[in-house]
């Protein structure tokens, strides 16, 4: 696989800038500076073309992508806990509340252990990478070693990461075993995370760190006060869980009286740059207060099947002026593939539009106007995360950082089948989205540079 930083690209590109469609650039040529970000994109069509790909020949800086293959932009999973990797596919069988106790803290308790942490964030960022996941907002654990490994490996393997450590201080709720020693100690964390990816040598704005406070159930007044005011001072990214279920949705409005959008809010926690997982339960209001705060959601759909008790109302929150990405929310949502995120997304989406209960009558069974289609989900996954998360990623446009997957539909063990002489650009899109697999992602970059490939390119 090639660096590509200072090189100029030449092949055909898909991408969902916009939530209303995809753009096919064909025989396209993509400029990157040495820095990774993309410096110029050109159609065929565009005057200059010709001799920039001219000079960028003669100069041995094109790149000319394999016949058949083509780039998407790298994926954002905008929820996952990076410690909850080896229960993928376990445990899926209890209620959001049992699955914490019995099965999802005592695992991530085992994160006091720096040995443990470091084997599985290895095989975790090395397997997101070769899976397209160029961006992760990720949960790790309560631990401050730990955490800070996650950064490290995030930083070695060259994937662009949020992190946060985990702020999770109630006694009433979290386990003894497993809560922050105290509020100051849960507090004193999240800063100490914030000065060590502020200092980190070799990370270069690649990992950014994230106020984290688990969710209502788990933070004092105390904690959830003290991480606001740290969101405040700091301007970094805050992430939490929001409404995810009847009873996580219940337990909020039982403690404060108003939804946990509402709360969140009076604890400065809903910010430009706060992304809540879940939601499924805000009411128009939460919506509209979301919206007026910039912040954004993060819609996991396959996790949602087990925990959520519901499916996101995806389409009355954009309609709502909602930013939202895709999140694979590991462990509760049992597949590490954005590709799986996004099928996911559109057959939820179909769901909730007619409903699933055969019992009831057709006219009343489901939410009409309900579903997405594969260009939606592509641009949830892609350029949708990125401005979630108000960065330059997910588009191949002038001054985005060049984050990109290679999809190469004739390798062995392909589950991808274009005909070249039948498939539209739509069909191709829309086959990708549907039939793809990790064995079709040949090369991953990120900012320009290789994280990972099986092909020259
Ligand atoms: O899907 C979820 N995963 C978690 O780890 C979690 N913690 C609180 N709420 C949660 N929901």
């Amino acid at each position: 696989m090639t660096d590509l930083r200072g090189k100029t690209i030449a092949g055909s590109f898909f991408h969902a800038p916009e939530p209303d469609g995809f753009q096919f650039l064909e025989d396209a040529l993509v400029a990157i500076d040495a820095g990774g970000d993309i410096a110029a994109v050109m159609a065929p069509s565009d005057a200059g073309y010709a001799a920039a790909r001219e000079n960028a020949r003669n100069n041995g800086t094109l790149v000319e992508i394999p016949a058949g293959c083509f780039l998407l932009p790298g994926f954002v999973d905008l929820h996952i806990h990076a410690p909850q990797y080896p229960q993928l596919g376990k445990a899926l069988d209890v209620p959001l509340e049992d699955w914490l106790h019995r099965h999802t803290f005592p695992l991530e308790a085992r994160y006091a252990d720096a040995a443990f942490a470091r084997r599985n964030y290895e095989a975790l960022v090395g397997d997101l990478l070769a899976g397209g996941t160029t961006t992760a907002l990720y949960f790790a654990t309560l631990h401050t070693e730990a955490t800070r490994i996650l950064v490290d490996i995030c930083v070695e393997h060259g994937q662009r990461a949020l992190v946060g450590k985990v702020a999770m201080d109630s006694e009433a709720d979290c386990p003894p075993y497993y809560r922050d020693a105290s509020t100051e100690a849960g507090l004193a964390g999240t800063r100490a995370l914030i000065d060590y990816v502020a200092g980190h040598a070799a990370n270069h704005g690649l990992v950014h760190a994230v106020v984290t406070p688990r969710f209502i159930p788990s933070c004092t007044d105390a904690m959830l006060e003290g991480l606001g005011a740290i969101a405040g001072e700091c301007g970094c990214h805050v992430q939490t869980h929001c409404s995810e279920s009847d009873w996580a949705h219940g337990y909020g409005l039982a403690r404060y009286g108003v939804t946990d959008t509402e709360a969140l809010d009076r604890f400065g926690l809903l910010t430009r740059r706060t992304v809540l997982a879940h939601s499924n339960f805000i009411t128009n209001d939460d919506m509209d207060r979301i919206a007026a705060r910039g912040a954004a959601v993060a819609h996991c759909p396959l996790s949602n099947a087990y925990f959520a008790n519901s499916i996101f109302p995806l389409r009355a929150a954009l309609q709502k002026g909602v930013r939202v990405g895709l999140g694979t929310d590991i462990s509760g949502g049992p597949s590490a593939s954005m590709i799986e995120a996004q099928r996911m997304a559109i057959a939820a989406s179909r769901m909730l539009e007619t409903g699933v209960d055969p019992a009831l009558p057709a006219a009343s069974r489901g939410r009409p106007g309900s579903r997405i289609d594969f260009a939606l989900a592509f641009h949830l996954a892609t350029a949708g995360g990125g401005a979630a998360l108000d960065l330059p990623v997910g588009s191949f446009r002038p001054g985005f950082h060049f984050d990109a997957i290679l999809i190469n539909p004739n390798v062995a063990g392909s589950t991808l089948r274009i005909d070249e002489h039948t498939d539209t650009s739509a069909d191709m899109l829309e086959k990708t989205i549907y039939t793809a697999s990790k064995s079709n992602i040949s090369s991953v970059w990120v900012g320009g540079r290789p994280v990972t490939g099986r092909s020259s390119a």
